[in-house]
């Protein structure tokens, strides 16, 4: 057996190229023009194999394997592994269907092989370079994607990364990229010192010629719509909570999957200080995750939470001291980024999905209140004094 028999077969494509450059250097006795051409352009698909960014899947992982033993060894001699040994016998059955196809012919297709994969990749690339990839085009995030996880970095920092109308569309416009695209995580953080300040008072402030109802109703819409893209993301979501929380940031986390936090952060949902009244799902995630006494120190009297207390309450995953949060975060999230993606996707789709329809119709309830309380004279005088500079939280 050469030293590939060591893998795993369900490995990415990098552990399976690092298998092929494993084997023992290719020693071909070839002879004339065509066939050293040939064994050029082998070695140069070896290399083209490298730069592949999808994993071709395990058929036709086995199917290079099986090539390139061929077109290496010749043809398998080697005994039938066991019934149980799945991932060798697996590998010992690809090489062996090849039969007795010459060395050279195996090379060919080997190299017809890699060249398709290699072209069926290509429009992907250039693609995501075009000057209006959407990615680039985000005026409060940066959204990157690296290591299998997307992160949507709410990037406002001179404003704690409030959150205008134009970041709650972003937001909805990042979910939805990073729920198709081939990450396995999606991450969400913010810039500065602050993981964000809640809605952006200055949201109610633009009054336009159809007057306040009209700004209560459009608000409620986008809201509606807002909280509806958490609710609907298809794949593992998680906060890194990377300072202090409030209204809608800290709501929302009971749409989140895990929330990481520093002990530096707050969680603080004012609602009854500035005349309004619960969203992001939180008047049904909060008292069933915390229970309703403890929820409603929260959502009804102000409570502010520590790390450590919204941690207790299971709102948070789990707190790392500040100087080392980062570090520690990112580690575990690129570990759990290496675990099978369709697994991950459909586990959260059952762990969540049974709950989604309740979630809409709060979401729906908790905005149709928002709309009464967003015109209410509670609502309005806290916005004049936070403005005015009167109040803060
Ligand atoms: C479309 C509608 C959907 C509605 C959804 C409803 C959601 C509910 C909520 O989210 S309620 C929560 C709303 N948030 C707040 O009430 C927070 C208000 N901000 C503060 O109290 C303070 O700014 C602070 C405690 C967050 C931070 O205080 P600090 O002293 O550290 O910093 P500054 O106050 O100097 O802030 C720096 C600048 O940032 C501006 N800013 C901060 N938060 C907000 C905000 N939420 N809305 C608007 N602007 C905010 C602040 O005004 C400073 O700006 P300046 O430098 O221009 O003065």
């Amino acid at each position: 057996r050469g030293p590939g028999f060591k893998i795993k077969m369900s490995r990415d494509i990098i552990s399976f190229y690092r298998l092929i450059q494993s084997f023992p250097a290719v020693k071909l006795h070839l002879t004339g023009a065509v066939m050293r051409a040939t064994e050029v352009e082998f070695d140069k698909a070896k290399e083209h194999l490298k730069t592949l960014k999808n994993d071709p899947g395990n058929d036709t992982k086995l199917r290079i394997y099986a090539l390139f033993k061929q077109a290496t060894q010749g043809s398998c001699s080697s005994p039938k592994p066991g019934m149980l040994d799945f991932v060798n016998k697996a590998k010992w059955e690809a090489w062996n269907s090849l039969g007795n196809i010459s060395k050279e012919d195996a090379r060919q297709k080997y190299v017809d092989l890699v060249g398709t994969l290699i072209s069926s990749e290509a429009p992907i690339q250039k693609e995501a370079t075009t000057a209006g990839d959407p990615k680039s085009s985000y005026q409060t995030l940066q959204v990157t994607t690296e290591n299998n996880i997307t992160t949507i970095l709410l990037n406002r920092p001179e404003k704690k990364n409030a959150i205008s109308r134009k970041m709650y569309e972003e937001i909805m416009q990042a979910l939805e990229q990073a729920g198709k695209d081939d990450s396995v995580l999606t991450v969400m953080t913010g810039s500065g010192d602050y993981y964000c300040s809640g809605n952006d008072l200055s949201n109610f402030t633009q009054v336009g010629a159809e007057g306040v109802e009209k700004l209560a109703r459009d608000s409620g819409e986008l809201l509606t719509r807002y909280v509806s893209h958490f609710i609907d993301f298809p794949k593992p979501l998680i906060a890194v909570v990377n300072g202090p929380a409030v209204g809608i940031a800290v709501t929302g986390l009971g749409l989140f999957d895990v929330v990481y936090a520093t002990d530096r952060a707050t969680f603080h949902a004012p609602f009854s200080q500035l005349g309004q009244s619960p969203e992001g799902c939180s008047s049904y995630t909060f008292p069933k995750m915390m229970g309703t006494a403890k929820a409603n120190e929260i959502l009804l009297f102000n409570k502010k939470l520590t790390a450590a207390q919204a941690c207790d309450l299971g709102l948070v995953t789990e707190v790392f001291p500040d100087n080392t949060f980062q570090q520690e975060v990112w580690k575990k999230l690129r570990a759990y980024a290496k675990l099978p993606k369709d697994s991950l996707r459909y586990s959260k789709q059952l762990i969540r999905g049974m709950e989604k329809e309740k979630l809409h119709a709060v979401n729906a309830q908790e905005c149709v209140r928002l709309q009464e309380r967003w015109l209410s004279e509670e609502c309005m005088n806290a916005i004049m004094s936070f403005f005015q500079n009167k109040s803060k939280l």
